[in-house]
């Protein structure tokens, strides 16, 4: 039974985590929810407990008992048919754009081959470090963290591995120390192929976005990326259309290089949501690759990013 006058000299903040506080023998025990907390945070709150106790003329021995709650922690993927369409900007766009609606959120970079969220993120360079024989994901300034093959490798350096090897990696990436991330986007190496499927069967994510540009040839690919994930029986959240509008920096007059609307056509005939549909537009390029993801911002380019979010969010809130 928890003893009423050791709780009471508990700072409320830590009184909060421990879930029963009892004295025999001289000796305290303290059940301490260690949910979502790192390494550090256990060790100071342990602490902090010992140090209080301990200072009690009734106690002599202090023990404490972690638990923690299990995590139902969610994979979405992201995925395309073909490279180039977009889907490591709508991924670090949504990321973000989750991060500022308040979700605990983390990125996985399942494109092992040719990692770019690093650099969209503007965290390019720093290494993760390793806890408990697994990484820990590096920070963002944009209150993701992100693991990446782009964080463990050299820079320029091709990967030129099979894929039992780039399976391993991946293992490691998503098996990580995830702390209190309750959703984890994965953004997956384009196509269809052996790596994506075995990836999404070993890590079975609760759901995918499946983006395309508006061309034919994106689309059958697209299409084939949800057969892919059908073959998976991952659900399909939606399809999102990028690159759709150009408009003229000079003139402002509106173009459609890769076609209009094909995306929306297509998840109506492949009986799917269609998510919304992203401009092309030199500031998203540029802002990416400066790494300042325009869903951090409030311009005109962020609000297609924050209105899929939006509807991920509803999507998570009702299916997990
Ligand atoms: N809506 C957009 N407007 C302008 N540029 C864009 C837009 N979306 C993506 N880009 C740019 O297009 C390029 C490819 O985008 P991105 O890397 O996100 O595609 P991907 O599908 O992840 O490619 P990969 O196959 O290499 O993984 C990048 O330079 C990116 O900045």
């Amino acid at each position: 039974m928890t003893n009423p006058d050791l709780s009471a000299l508990l700072p409320a903040s830590i009184a909060a985590r421990v879930s029963s506080l009892t004295l025999k023998d001289r000796r305290a025990l303290a059940v301490l929810d260690v949910s979502g907390m790192g390494d550090q945070e256990r060790k100071d709150i342990s602490a902090a407990i010992t140090d209080i106790l301990s200072a009690q003329d009734t106690v002599d021995d202090v023990r404490i008992a972690m638990t923690a709650e299990r995590k139902t922690r969610q994979l979405i993927a992201i995925g395309s048919g073909k490279g180039g369409v977009g889907k490591s900007t709508l991924t670090a766009n949504l990321a973000v754009a989750l991060a500022r609606k308040g979700r605990k959120v983390g990125l996985v970079d399942a494109d092992i081959y040719g990692p770019s969220q690093p650099t969209l993120l503007g965290n390019y360079g720093q290494r993760p470090e390793v806890s408990e024989d697994k990484l820990v994901p590096v920070a963002s300034k944009f209150g993701v963290p992100v693991l990446s093959m782009g964080h463990l490798i050299d820079a320029g350096r091709a990967i030129a591995w099979r894929g039992p090897m780039a399976g391993k990696a991946l293992t490691q990436l998503i098996d990580a120390q995830w702390g209190d991330a309750e959703v984890i986007l994965v953004d997956l190496p384009p196509g269809t192929g052996d790596v994506q499927l075995t990836m999404l069967q070993k890590f079975k994510p609760a759901g995918a976005i499946i983006v395309s540009t508006p061309q034919d040839l994106a689309l059958i690919d697209a299409a084939r990326a949800g057969q892919l994930f059908d073959e998976a029986e991952v659900p399909v959240i939606g399809l999102v259309e990028n690159m759709a509008g150009y408009a003229c920096p000079h003139c402002g007059e509106l173009s459609d290089p890769f076609g209009k609307g094909g995306v929306e056509t297509a998840a109506g005939r492949l009986e799917l949501p269609f998510l919304g549909r992203i401009p092309l537009h030199m500031d998203i390029r540029q802002s990416s690759d400066a790494g300042t993801p325009p869903a951090a911002g409030d311009s005109a380019q962020a609000a297609p990013f924050l209105a899929i979010a939006e509807q991920l969010d509803a999507w998570l809130c009702a299916n997990v």
